[in-house]
């Protein structure tokens, strides 16, 4: 078993914690927190140990009546791998901590580039982590626009890309963000971080990116233009697309027009919080004009990263492929959401953690 702690325990720290209890080949040996608020009550009753991220506040803990594991350094002991899912920039801080114990830790995409041995997707460069200390999981985007480059890039080559980012103004929880009633281009400057962000996973891709933050919480929206070096029909390109697990083609079917159903209906099939692991591409707007593909995908920025968070536990520590790796985390998540609609109904929820 590989045992994993998670230190930072928000929005992405909890769903990896959830996610690594339901795999058949990781123990979770506890979450760090620096306060005991309602995450931390949630924690407990499932479970986590408890360990205090900053030592100085144990106390915070014990008065509320918290029992911890203990601090930070202990989880870090106890543990085959950190994934560090801090606000942007503590991860970074936190490295020379890890190196102390010299246990690897696994980065989120606030990180920079620069203070990592490898940018990290599971699907393009899934191999680059294996014997790293510290891995990036890069941020939503970045690998919601990795996972649809991969096919592409090996099925047809990828002359040039040109994607606008509509990105949401902040998570649900975020009450201190925006935009409320604006729509701003952020950043203003053309082109924007995303597509050098892209290029530590693919340095050879040309892409270009813009971005634009609007009063939105639930998804970001990609309208995604790539020049293939070859002419593919729409029939090729959906099928080359459907066959990747973490890329849902929605069908018209559906009809689902837009981000506030895509979540309904993550949460009518039951997906934790409402999760969509998975790039959501909307199939009536993918099209081709001579080699040039266009296509509208949303990602839930929430949740996109958890399984790539899981793929790169594996790789560092050099346990599987990138195929098995996937195939164990998307079947113990339930990743994939096609055979809702065209085939046979299966599980698209995770299993327990003594399934
Ligand atoms: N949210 C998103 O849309 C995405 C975020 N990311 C990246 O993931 C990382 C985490 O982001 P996110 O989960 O949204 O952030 P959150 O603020 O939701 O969670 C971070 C948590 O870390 C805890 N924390 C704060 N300081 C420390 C510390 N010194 N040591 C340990 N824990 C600490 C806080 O918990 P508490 O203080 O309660 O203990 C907080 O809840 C960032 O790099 C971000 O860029 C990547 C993709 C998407
Ligand atoms: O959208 C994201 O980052 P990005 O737009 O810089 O790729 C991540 O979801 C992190 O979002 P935030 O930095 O706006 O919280």
């Amino acid at each position: 078993m590989i045992r994993v702690g998670v230190n930072g325990y928000g929005t992405i720290g909890k769903r990896v914690a959830d996610a690594i209890r339901a795999q058949p080949d990781m123990k979770l040996t506890g979450v760090a927190k620096t306060r005991p608020n309602y995450e931390a009550e949630a924690a407990v009753r499932k479970g986590y140990p408890l360990y205090a991220a900053i030592p100085e506040r144990s106390d915070q803990f014990t008065d509320a009546g918290i029992d911890l594991a203990g601090e930070v350094e202990d989880l870090i002991i106890a543990s085959d791998v950190i994934v560090d899912a801090t606000p942007s920039g503590v991860g970074e801080a936190n490295c020379e901590l890890y190196e102390t114990y010299d246990t690897p830790a696994i980065l989120q995409g606030g990180e920079s580039a620069d203070a990592v041995d490898t940018s990290f997707v599971a699907r393009a460069n899934y191999d680059k982590a294996e014997g790293a200390d510290i891995v990036r999981v890069v941020s939503c985007n970045t690998t919601g626009l990795s996972r649809l480059l991969a096919p592409l890039q090996e099925e047809y080559g990828v002359e040039k890309a040109r994607v606008t980012l509509i990105r949401r103004g902040g998570d649900p929880g975020q009450v201190d963000r925006g935009p409320i009633n604006d729509i701003l281009p952020d950043p203003v400057t053309v082109p924007s971080h995303h597509g050098p962000d892209v290029k530590t996973i693919y340095p050879d891709v040309d892409i270009d990116t813009v971005g634009v933050k609007v009063p939105a919480t639930l998804m970001h929206l990609h309208s995604v233009n790539v020049t293939l070096a070859s002419q593919p029909t729409v029939a090729e390109v959906r099928q080359l697309l459907s066959d990747e697990s973490r890329l849902f083609l929605v069908p018209e079917v559906a009809g689902i027009d837009g981000t506030g159903k895509l979540k309904e209906f993550a949460m009518d099939t039951g997906r934790p919080r409402g999760d969509l692991w998975e790039n959501c591409i909307w199939d009536e707007s993918i099209a081709v004009e001579g080699n040039d593909l266009y296509l509208f995908q949303s990602i839930h920025q929430e949740a996109d990263v958890v399984p790539e968070n899981i793929d790169a536990i594996r790789a560092l520590t050099g346990r599987e492929t990138q195929e098995d790796s996937m195939a164990i985390t998307d079947d113990r998540l339930g990743v994939g959401l096609e055979s809702l609609f065209d085939g046979p109904r299966r599980r698209v929820v995770p299993h327990s953690a003594d399934d």
